[in-house]
């Protein structure tokens, strides 16, 4: 199977449209434009695909309905331009699957929401309610609730998470560009389109380092590339594709070599791996020796707090933590066992002194490894 058959044959698709292409770079939502996606995509749909858009550009839009030139930088009024342009948003996308006499759902998420477990299984069931009811559900991120410190700010990457939510078999990222070149178009004009790729290669970091990103947008590739690797994680591809090029969702259904394509190629984690992967949030560090950081990355072992130098942060039992070595690189993540306290009181501890320790035991693991994920 040639790599381009994964985007013939997906049934069910994340499809993020970016804020340039959506308000027609920020002069306003564009129906012409929204016909022609909706046109494209309910073929997609009556083929049996099921769709999730995410839209951005509620800012965008916002700004244009306020009559707003200038993007405001305080954070209030950034949030008060997305409630504007979030009414426009779901009314453009209603009215344009109503031709058809299909449905949209407006779904609005927080990172805090995707972190808490309850609230994701709770999203992750009301999507899966949806999708086999032929509503298309509409995703943005809730820009009124988030604070900068926690928020996706880009909607690559929620793309990204709620592919992994729904198990979707591919991300496709519609932007101002076709696809991803080996340096920024905008700045280099010889700048060579990457037809594909794995999502995991690291010479991408290169291409898209130090890129700029559009007027409107607010990743760049660099959070594509990002994406890409987050979807990765529960198998899906991703096709980063021009949104102007004429007839673009159909070509690439059609399995011509539009955009780039990034492919997954590590093992597909299980759903709850996932959930933990995609934490963009940890609340604690654990500094790890050589020995320790060996045992997790070769033998899928869990931690043992022997294997513990420093802990750092303030967390509670059951949160996230990073795992780093002494070089301070990330090498794992996991939900810890012990708050940061008695932690702190672990750290050299052989497993069978802990309960002498503490004055109780509460696991033997620091992090047990099914509570774990390898970064
Ligand atoms: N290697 C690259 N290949 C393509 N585009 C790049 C690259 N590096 C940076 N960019 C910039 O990323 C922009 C797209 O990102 P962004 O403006 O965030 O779009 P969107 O709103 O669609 O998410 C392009 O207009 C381009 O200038
Ligand atoms: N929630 C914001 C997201 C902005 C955003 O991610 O934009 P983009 O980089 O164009 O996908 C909005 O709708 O304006």
């Amino acid at each position: 199977m040639t790599e381009r058959q994964r985007i013939v044959e997906a049934r069910r698709l994340v499809v993020k449209i970016g804020s340039a292409l959506l308000t027609d770079d920020g002069r306003g939502l564009s129906q012409s434009i929204l016909t022609q996606w909706v046109d494209q995509l309910m073929v997609w749909k009556r083929a049996g695909v099921e769709i999730v858009l995410v839209s951005s550009g509620s800012v965008a839009e916002g700004m244009s309905r306020l009559g707003w030139l200038q993007r405001p930088e305080h954070v209030h009024e950034l949030q008060a331009a997305a409630a504007v342009g979030q009414m426009g948003l779901v009314q453009a996308w209603e009215a344009q699957f109503q031709r058809y006499g299909s449905h949209t759902a407006q779904i609005l998420l927080t990172h805090d929401d995707l972190s808490d477990r309850k609230r994701y299984l709770n999203a992750r069931s009301t999507l899966r309610t949806l999708l086999p009811m032929g509503v298309v559900p509409v995703v943005n991120e809730n820009d009124t609730v988030v604070t900068d410190e926690f928020r996706f700010g880009d909607n690559d990457t929620l793309g990204a998470l709620v592919a992994n939510l729904v198990e979707a078999d591919g991300l496709i990222l519609l932007t101002d560009q076709e696809g991803l070149y080996d340096s920024d178009p905008r700045r280099n004009p010889g700048a060579a389109l990457i037809p594909e790729a794995h999502a995991s290669d690291e010479r991408l970091d290169a291409m898209v380092a130090g890129g700029g990103r559009g007027a409107l947008g607010s990743g760049g590739m660099a959070t594509k590339v990002r994406a890409a690797r987050l979807a990765a994680r529960s198998g899906a591809f991703t096709l980063i594709a021009g949104g102007r090029m004429e007839a673009v969702l159909t070509r690439a259904r059609a399995g011509e070599p539009v955009g780039t394509l990034l492919v997954p190629d590590q093992e597909r984690l299980d759903a709850r791996k996932q959930w933990m992967a995609g934490h963009l949030r940890t609340r604690g560090r654990l500094v790890l020796d050589a020995g320790a950081v060996r045992v997790l990355t070769e033998g899928g072992r869990s931690l043992l707090p022997v294997g513990v130098r420093r802990v750092e942060g303030a967390f509670r039992r059951g949160e996230m933590v990073s795992c780093v070595d002494e070089q301070g690189r990330e090498v794992a993540r996991g939900l810890v066992s012990y708050d940061a306290a008695e932690a702190r009181q672990l750290v050299g501890c052989p497993s069978e002194q802990i309960a002498e320790r503490l004055g109780y035991l509460q696991e033997e693991e620091l992090i047990h490894r099914d509570n774990m994920v390898l970064v």
